[in-house]
Formats: C-alpha cells, structure tokens, sequence
C-alpha cells in the first residue's frame, strides 16, 4: 500500500491550500473530502452568503434613485430567484476553480464525496467504502458547523445553511446570535424587507469588535427597522399554526416573540465527532482539535489548519495555517503561526471590519493616539451617499506604531486591508500619513486619521499659534463642520 507523505482531510480552503503546498515542496499528497470540495466557504458559507448581500444592496441602492434624479421602484424580491442565482454563483465559482482538476495536475491523489473519513491509528485512515490511507503525516482540515441551541425546541431554529433553500420571503425572522454570521443575515433580510429581531447573549452586538464599531452598527441597524435584543438568553422555541413562538430573558424578566422563522448563529463548533481522533491520540479542547504554536495536534505526525483549530475562523487564515501546516510537516519545521495581522469584517449595511487591537484592548497595554475621524469628512462619501460611519486608528505613542484599525461604513472590509499593509510593513503613523492615496476614495480616510495622529504626536512641524488655536484636523482639504 502506498504511504503517502502528507494524508489532508477536508477539501475547503484549508484543505486546498496544504495540499497544493505540500505538493510544492515535493511531497506525495493524498486529500480526502467527504462532501463537495470547496468547504463552507465556497458552498455554504462567504459565498453565498456574498450573493444575498450583493442582492440586499441591489435592493437598497434603489433607496438613492430619487436623489440622483432617477425613477425606478425599489425592487420587490423574488427568494426563490434569489436563491436560484446563490446556486448559479456556487456553480461559477466551482467552473472557475475546477479544484479538484487543479489539485489532480498538481499530482494530488483527491477522493472527493467520499464520506468521513476516521481515523485507524496515527498512520491511518479509513472510508466508509473500507478504502484506507496510510501517511507519515496528517494534516488534518475538517473545518465547523452551525451550533444548535441546546433548548426545548432548538430543532425548529433554522441555521444559515437551510437559508439556501427558503423560497418566500419571510414577514418575520429572529436571528439568535448577534456576530459576523447573525449581523450578515439580519442585516440582509432586512433589507429584502423581513422584519428582523436580533438577539444576543452579549451586551451587545459585534462583540469581539471595539465598542465604537458596536455602537455604531447597532444605531444603523436600528435606522433599518432592526429591533436589537442585547443581554438576552432564548430559552425555548415552540412551533405554532403561524410560525414560531420564542422565549426569552433578559435581566430574568421573561418575554415572549411571534415570528414566521428563527435563524440560529449562535457559534461554531470545530467537526470533531467524525473523525475517531482518540484512535491517533488526538486531544481536543472546547470543541476543537488543541493545536500548539506549529500547527501540530497532540499527536507528533498530525497536524491542523483553519477552522478547526478554532483560532481565527475566516478563509485567509484557513489558508495561511495551511501553508504552514504543510511546511512544518514536510519539511519537519517549528513555523509558528501567531495570528498577528488579520484583517476581517462584515458584509452588513454598513459593512463593518476591523485589524489589531480594539481600542480598549490597546489601552489596557500602551500608551495611545487614536483619530476617529467621521466619514461624513470625506467628499466621495457626500458624492456617493454614504456619509454614516468613522474610522479609527489607534497608535503607539512612544514608537508611533500602528496598534489597530476599526471601520465601519462604506468599503470598510477594504480600506482595513491598507492599514493591516502598514502594521505588516512595519510602518510608522507619520509614514502612512505621507502616502498620496487616490482622491475622492473611502481609503482616503487612513490619511486623515494618520495625519491627525502625527500632529497630536507633534511628528510634523506646528506653529505655537496653531497648536493653540486650530482643531488638529482642520488644516485638511476633506474636513466636514466639527
Ligand atoms: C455564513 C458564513 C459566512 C462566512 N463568510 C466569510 C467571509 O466572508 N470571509 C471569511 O474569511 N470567512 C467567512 N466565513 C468563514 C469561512 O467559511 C471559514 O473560515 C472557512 O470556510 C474555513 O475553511 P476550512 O477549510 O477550515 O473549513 P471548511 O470550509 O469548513 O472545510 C472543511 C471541509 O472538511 C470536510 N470534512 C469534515 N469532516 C470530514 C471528515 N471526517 N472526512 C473528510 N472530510 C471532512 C467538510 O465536508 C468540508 O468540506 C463564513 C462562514 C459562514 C458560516
Ligand atoms: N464575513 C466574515 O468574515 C464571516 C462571516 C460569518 C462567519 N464568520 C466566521 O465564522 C465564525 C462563526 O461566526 P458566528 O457569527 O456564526 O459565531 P460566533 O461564535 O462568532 O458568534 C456567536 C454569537 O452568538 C451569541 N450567542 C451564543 N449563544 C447564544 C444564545 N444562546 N442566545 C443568544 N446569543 C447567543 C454569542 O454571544 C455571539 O455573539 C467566526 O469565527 C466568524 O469570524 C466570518
């Protein structure tokens, strides 16, 4: 039998990647995925879920036709064709990889739809056909699901992956859990017009994000017809003649919810049941596989990437612990992989995104600068409309380093993206603020905030009589009323 170098399973993004990188450093690669290739994020998860945002911003921009002396209804949205062109967009997207194609003339051995794969030992795995593979390494892609809530009646909650087959509107919709994946749904259907609650454990929406962005995201929502429950814990569900009956508690006082659909986002726990882990040695910690530093589980030859390490949980750090993955077990490396640079966001309306510290976190630890500057200073966000939502930058007094960066409006997934450039390279605030960005952009406001950075920290030469005198924004071209 053949004893493959690297044996991965999972055929997402994580997956992909390690076998692609292993290959390239002249490994024999076998990839075994139960389902489609492609993951969550090609099939269930970034891109469909891309697809309705696209759609709900179709819908909204129709809210401007008048303004920009256009006539025209504001779209009446058809699911069913909407879901229809969340299918087509999956099929494209899978013509456009074809990956298991680009894996096989890579010289990777791929069994896809194969069903779960389960560990023998820790130099075996077995399919449910009774094939086996034997690896001197494992690296191990088996990404997450959708958590149930563990309530009388978590069963009838919906998760984002029953979205895909809905074909009316509903009237109304409880989402339960108010991150990235419940902000994305409850910001979508509202827009095609449900009536969302949204609820969540927290005391507030976003939570992982700076408190500014939370804010901010909950007064928007709220703009949008968005009712917002923080602080809330659902404790059951019940299914009714007109949809569903939802209990809940905030502050032990209990209150009830008729809605049509209740949508669960309530956390994602890492696939471990399916693998027979304990066979190989495998330890797993708060529903995911324990990784230490390198990427290696508790069994020395076996390896993990992406969202079943349960670190960072988004596509670009799927692929960048897969790299290192599969440098460390081809080439018997130590490569760490800290996480330190990660910029991310949401496609809500408004999007919101974010890169390093919070700005509380940063405090806690340094000494700091921090610009907030409005979008409402920016001419192309009067020009386009868009004049809700601030930037903020937060920097090392001392070394004038970038600590982290929190957006949220229009574009903010891609103006994040500069400033994680800057943190990378190292580059210090009055660098960035000397970059000749393009005018009128969204981007244009990490100048702004990175020039008021560098006067408040007096890199740049003032006058005595300005220090004293003028709000340090003021000397801008794009300024808008204090
Ligand atoms: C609604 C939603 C929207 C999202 N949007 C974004 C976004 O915009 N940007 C972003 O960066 N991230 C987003 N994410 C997160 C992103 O989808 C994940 O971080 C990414 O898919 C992780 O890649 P992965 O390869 O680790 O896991 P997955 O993509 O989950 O792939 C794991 C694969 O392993 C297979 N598998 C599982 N068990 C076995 C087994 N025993 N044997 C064989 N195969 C097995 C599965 O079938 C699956 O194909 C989103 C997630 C959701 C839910
Ligand atoms: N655009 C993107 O990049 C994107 C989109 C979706 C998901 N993701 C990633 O996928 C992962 C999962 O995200 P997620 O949003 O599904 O889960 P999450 O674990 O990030 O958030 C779950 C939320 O549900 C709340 N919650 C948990 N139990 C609850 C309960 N019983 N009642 C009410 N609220 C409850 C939590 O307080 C939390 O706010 C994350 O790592 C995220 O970054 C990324």
């Amino acid at each position: 039998m053949t004893i493959y170098d690297v044996v991965v399973l999972g055929g997402g993004p994580a997956g992909t990647t390690a076998a692609l990188r292993a290959r390239e450093l002249g490994a024999s690669v076998a990839l075994l995925e139960r389902g489609e290739m492609g993951g969550v994020c090609t099939n269930d998860g970034c891109i469909p879920t891309r697809v309705l945002a696209k759609a709900a911003r179709l819908v909204r921009d129709a809210d401007q036709f008048d303004a920009y002396g256009l006539s025209g209804a504001r779209p009446t949205v058809d699911l069913a064709r909407v879901m229809a062109r969340v299918q087509q967009m999956i099929g494209r997207i899978h013509e456009k990889k074809q990956i298991v194609s680009h894996l096989e003339s890579a010289g990777v051995l791929v069994r896809a739809n194969a069903g779960e794969a389960r560990f023998v030992d820790a130099a075996s795995v077995i399919l449910p056909t009774g094939e086996t593979f034997q690896g001197k390494t494992f690296i191990l892609c088996i990404g997450g699901h959708a958590r149930r809530l563990p309530i009388p009646g978590g069963e009838y909650a919906l998760t984002h992956s029953d979205l895909w087959s809905l074909r009316a509107l509903p009237r109304s919709m409880a989402v339960v859990g108010g991150a990235a994946t419940g902000c994305q749904i409850a910001s979508i259907f509202a827009a095609f017009g449900s009536h969302v609650t949204l609820l969540d454990f927290a005391d507030r929406i976003v939570v992982g994000e700076d408190i500014h962005t939370s804010q901010a995201l909950t007064r928007a929502f709220s703009q949008h017809g968005i009712d917002i429950v923080t602080s809330a814990e659902v404790q059951t569900l019940q299914k009714n003649e007109d949809g569903m009956h939802l209990g809940y508690s905030v502050a032990g006082e209990l209150r009830t919810l008729d809605v049509e659909t209740v949508v669960v986002a309530a956390g994602w726990p890492g696939n471990v049941d399916t693998l027979n882990l304990e066979a190989a040695g495998i330890e797993t910690a708060r529903g995911y596989i324990s990784v230490d530093e390198s990427l290696r589980t508790t069994a020395p030859n076996i390896y993990a990437a992406g969202d079943i390490t349960g670190r960072m949980m988004l596509v670009q750090s799927a692929g960048d612990e897969a790299r290192v993955a599969a440098e460390n077990a081809v080439l018997g490396r130590n490569r760490r992989q800290p996480h330190t640079v990660v910029p991310h966001g949401s496609f809500t309306d408004p999007e919101y995104a974010s890169v390093g510290l919070t700005e509380a976190a940063a405090r806690n630890a340094h000494e700091c600068a921090v610009a907030l500057v409005p979008y409402a200073d920016l001419d192309r966000a009067i020009v386009d409309g868009y004049r809700d939502g601030f930037f903020k930058l937060i920097v090392e007094r001392e070394t004038r380093q970038i600590l982290g960066a929190h957006v949220v409006g229009e574009q903010a997934v891609e103006i994040v993206q500069l400033v994680a450039a800057a943190m990378t390279g190292g580059t210090r605030v009055e660098q960035l603020a000397e970059l000749e960005l393009a005018y009128p952009t969204y981007t244009g406001i990490v100048g702004l905030a990175a020039r008021q950075i560098s006067r408040e920290l007096g890199v740049v030469p003032l006058s005595d009589e300005w220090r004293a005198q003028q709000a340090p924004r003021s000397s801008e071209w794009e300024r808008s009323p204090e």
